[in-house]
């Protein structure tokens, strides 16, 4: 990429997971000054962003509104930009990451990365694409040019939440996908299961206020068709693992990270109740994860519902 060395940023990534170690490949690629932070760190927090022009986030969300309080009481530069990579709901509040991030950390620049970006290809060095969103469009075009290279292409877009919210929902769909596939029900029905899905994350979406046409770019279609297509992604296998007769317990303890959908499944049907947003198929995967409804139940749940028009 011809724009990529004329100005070297420092960069901070919190979080030395799967997609924290991904990130930190795809910034050393660039040869910008890198330091990563973990809760292993021999340092502190405050001393690995001190002087960082772009931090950027990687923790699950269990972690995210602690890592964004201490930073809150941290000196940052006043231009440095935050980035939040992650895909999920908050338990308590039902906020994205980066409304936590929004609202803590008011007076930096926010972009969220997120796109279909499995981490083990990416390590592997494979090719693959992303989109980087902010309300603020320089701070979106730093970030593109921090982490674009030959083998990762960057896009900018003016849509966080929307773009955050196809990474978060697609998490649900992916355990509904990995137990379609698992209990072998064919290419028609996880046609039919991708499809109808991306319907259902729209109308979540615009409740949250994003644009509808965000969804169907790389972080929303794109992520959703990543992630469902792939025994690489922890939310698909935890679906199949059920559909093979593992419990959830058994499942998450033998997957490799995270599987958000798991909770983001539980905190999206507590706001869809709420604002009676209809969203039957990660309704039938909470149904499932809390044990009230067999897998069998929730495929006939779902094949059997109200005719209706597809609009
Ligand atoms: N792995 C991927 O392919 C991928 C790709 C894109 C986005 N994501 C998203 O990135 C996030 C992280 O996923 P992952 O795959 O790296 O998971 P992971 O389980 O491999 O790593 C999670 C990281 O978060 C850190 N963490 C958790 N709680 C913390 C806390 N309280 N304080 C500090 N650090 C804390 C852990 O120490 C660990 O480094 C998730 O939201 C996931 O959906 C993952
Ligand atoms: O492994 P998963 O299911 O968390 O998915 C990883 C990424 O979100 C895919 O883009």
């Amino acid at each position: 990429m011809q724009n990529m060395r004329s100005d070297l940023k420092k960069v901070t990534i919190i979080g030395s997971g799967a997609w924290g170690s991904a990130l930190t490949s795809l910034v050393k690629t660039n040869q910008h000054h890198l330091q990563v932070w973990s809760r292993q760190s021999p340092y502190s927090l405050a001393e690995a962003v001190a002087d960082s022009d772009a931090i950027i986030s990687a923790v699950s969300m269990k972690g995210v509104r602690v890592i964004a309080e201490t930073l809150q009481t941290v000196k940052l530069l006043p231009h440095a930009v935050l980035v939040s990579a992650t895909k999920g709901l908050e338990t308590i509040t039902g906020q994205t990451p980066s409304q936590i991030w929004q609202s803590l950390i008011p007076d930096h620049p926010l972009v969220v990365l997120s796109g279909p970006n499995l981490s083990e290809e990416i390590m592997a060095g494979k090719p693959a694409a992303t989109v980087v969103a902010s309300k603020d469009e320089n701070a979106a075009q730093l970030i593109q040019h921090i982490f674009a290279s030959r083998n990762f292409r960057v896009y900018t877009n003016s849509d966080p939440v929307g773009v955050e919210l196809g990474g978060t929902l697609k998490n649900v769909i992916a355990i509904a996908v990995g137990a379609c596939d698992g209990l072998n029900l064919g290419t028609n029905a996880k046609s039919a299961l991708i499809t109808r899905s991306l319907i259902e994350i729209i109308r979540v979406g615009v409740y949250f206020g994003a644009q509808p046409e965000t969804f169907w770019g790389l972080s929303g279609l794109g992520d959703l068709l990543a992630t469902c297509n792939s025994n690489l992604s922890r939310n698909y296998q935890v679906g199949y693992a059920i559909a093979q007769g593992q419990s959830l317990e058994t499942a998450i303890a033998n997957i490799h990270g995270t599987a958000e959908g798991v909770n983001t499944a539980s905190v999206l049907v507590g706001i869809c109740d709420r604002e009676k947003i209809y969203v039957p198929v990660s309704r039938y995967v909470h149904r499932l994860l809390k044990g009230e409804i067999t897998l069998q139940q929730a495929v006939e749940g779902l094949m059997e519902r109200d005719l209706k028009p597809e609009n």
